[in-house]
């Protein structure tokens, strides 16, 4: 049984106030409401607050993630942050290869693997990010694409190192648009992924959660969330109000 994962992908969102309140509410309504958390529950932070989150996550059950992660080790690589900066303020999570990544920074799943691979060499858990755009799906391209997606990784990563990963399954037409895939087809994908891990191992594939991610909110989190390939959520818009996260967690 794979216990479920609710992470929120605060995206280039945030204030020192603002993330105060919003952990300080989630935090709350954790307590009072779910005395035993039957899910995983993570934020991923934009990097300059990491500091501040972890200070307000000490204690917490909530796991603090980043949003992205250099290939690359240390040195002359102006901008990035590298996998030992994150473990320092205690990122457990790390997603790669999102949407927004692939699509705004020209992040090939070539690329996308290296920083999988070098996640996992630091005891990261990368969270990687496969979806078609809609006009991908029109041409009824998606299997094709999220497999080429994921197979480029899975290529890239020892069997050893599958059970370690988590999936999500983001279709691009679904992100902040408010249109959701309908559970069945969320479903159909993420059985489809699942088949294409058990090919690289039928035990470790048994153990990845794949999340959905794409406009899930707290009205159509519990169906979504009710499919049996689908082990959690990577949450957008919904994961900035804490009554809306909060809800999902719920519901996971
Ligand atoms: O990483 C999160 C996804 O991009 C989903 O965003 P969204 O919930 O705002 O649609």
């Amino acid at each position: 049984m794979r216990r479920k994962l609710v992470a929120g992908n605060w995206k280039m969102n945030g204030s020192l106030a603002a993330n105060a309140l919003l952990l300080t509410e989630i935090e709350s309504g954790l307590k009072s409401n779910m005395s035993s958390a039957t899910c995983d529950v993570a934020v991923c932070v934009p990097a300059p607050y990491f500091a501040q989150c972890q200070g307000l996550l000490n204690g917490s059950a909530i796991t603090l993630g980043a949003q992205d992660v250099s290939a690359h080790e240390a040195g002359a690589y102006t901008g990035e942050v590298s996998t030992s900066m994150l473990q320092e303020f205690e990122c457990r999570y790390v997603i790669v290869g999102h949407s927004e990544r692939r699509a705004y920074f020209a992040e090939s799943n070539e690329l996308i693997a290296q920083k999988t691979v070098r996640a996992l060499q630091a005891g990261l858990t990368p969270i990687v990010c496969v979806g078609e755009t809609l006009a991908q799906r029109e041409a009824g391209q998606t299997d094709s694409v999220v497999a080429e997606q994921l197979n480029v990784v899975l290529a890239a990563i020892a069997v050893s190192d599958l059970a370690k990963i988590v999936v999500a399954y983001e279709p691009v037409w679904a992100i902040g648009t408010g249109k959701t895939a309908t559970p069945a087809m969320a479903q159909e994908v993420h059985a489809m992924l699942r088949k294409q891990l058990q090919v690289k191992n039928a035990e470790a594939a048994a153990q990845v959660r794949i999340l959905y991610g794409g406009s899930m909110k707290p009205d159509n989190a519990k169906e979504l969330l009710a499919m049996s390939d689908i082990d959690g959520g990577l949450i957008g818009g919904a994961a900035l109000k804490s009554v809306d996260f909060l809800a999902i967690i719920q519901a996971a």
